[in-house]
């Protein structure tokens, strides 16, 4: 089949875009994965797609996929790439559209500067909403991992998120303590893993071993959960910037009840027709 697609990037955490909305798209696993690889498909960490509501009070329904074929609750970066795509591809021109996911809906605003601004609706702390295997609500949980113990603070952003607090992203050990976490057993639907350096009180640096792609340049709900996770433990003032590999974020949250604001770029970088068997 041939099938056309948009290749978008927020802070170089890559997509590929498909449009459900003009053609119907039912793709398995095994299709899914091929979109993602970077040798034998056209590669991307996820794969996004655009599809009619489901709901009433909704404009789309948005789907995401990781690079290995998992489908997953939400993802930040892709929601402003969303938002750009449904612009440019005559899907709505609205400045602001209600976008429904698998956990509730999300609202993403195009700003007049081309940046895109996403309401991601509520963090969740509780363990059973990430799920995480833990007895109560804590800013911090123990945990053993890779043969030490660590303290990590736990959000749900539809999407579940352990973060820990390093002194350098540099010598943080992303690559041993990533894949340990991410599988860890106590998180029985895996989970993305956040390393924050606090440089003050209103700027971290953050790199995220995201689950079902590996470390990316960028996670925008791993921004929000490393934001939220470090202002619940007093760290952090309620307008955080995030540094990421892949560029600058804006995060803010006003505290317990309110939802979280997410502001970055949203970048198509070329259309293409992708031959899948
Ligand atoms: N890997 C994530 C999904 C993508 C999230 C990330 N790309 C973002 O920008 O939020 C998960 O399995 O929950």
């Amino acid at each position: 089949m041939r099938l056309p697609f948009t290749k978008m990037q927020g802070l170089g955490n890559d997509f590929v875009v498909l449009d459900g909305v003009r053609q119907t798209l039912a793709l398995d696993r095994a299709q899914l994965r091929r979109l993602g690889d970077r040798h034998f498909g056209i590669g991307c960490d996820q794969i996004l797609l655009v599809e009619p509501p489901t709901r009433p009070d909704a404009d789309f329904r948005y789907r995401i996929f990781n690079a290995d074929g998992s489908e997953v609750e939400q993802c930040g970066n892709g929601a402003r790439c969303f938002a750009r795509f449904v612009r440019e591809q005559g899907l709505s021109d609205q400045a602001e559209i209600r976008v429904e996911t698998a956990r509730g809906l999300i609202v993403p605003r195009i700003e007049a500067d081309g940046q895109v601004t996403v309401d991601m609706g509520l963090p969740d702390f509780t363990p059973a909403a990430l799920p995480f295997i833990a007895d109560t609500d804590l800013p911090l949980h123990p945990i053993e991992a890779a043969g030490e113990r660590f303290e990590i603070g736990v959000v749900s952003m539809g999407n579940p998120h352990a973060v820990l607090l390093v002194d350098s992203l540099t010598s943080a050990p992303v690559e041993r303590l990533g894949p340990a976490l991410q599988a860890h057993p106590r998180f029985p639907r895996q989970v993305n893993v956040g390393f924050m350096q606090i440089h003050h009180r209103g700027r971290i640096g953050l790199r995220v071993y995201e689950r079902g792609a590996g470390e990316t340049l960028a996670c925008g709900t791993g921004a929000c959960a490393a934001v939220v996770s470090g202002i619940r433990r007093g760290l952090l003032d309620w307008q955080v910037t995030v540094e990421t590999r892949g560029g600058e974020l804006s995060v803010r949250w006003a505290g317990p009840g309110q939802p979280v604001a997410m502001t970055g770029p949203a970048v198509t970088v070329f259309h293409g027709v992708i031959e899948l068997d």
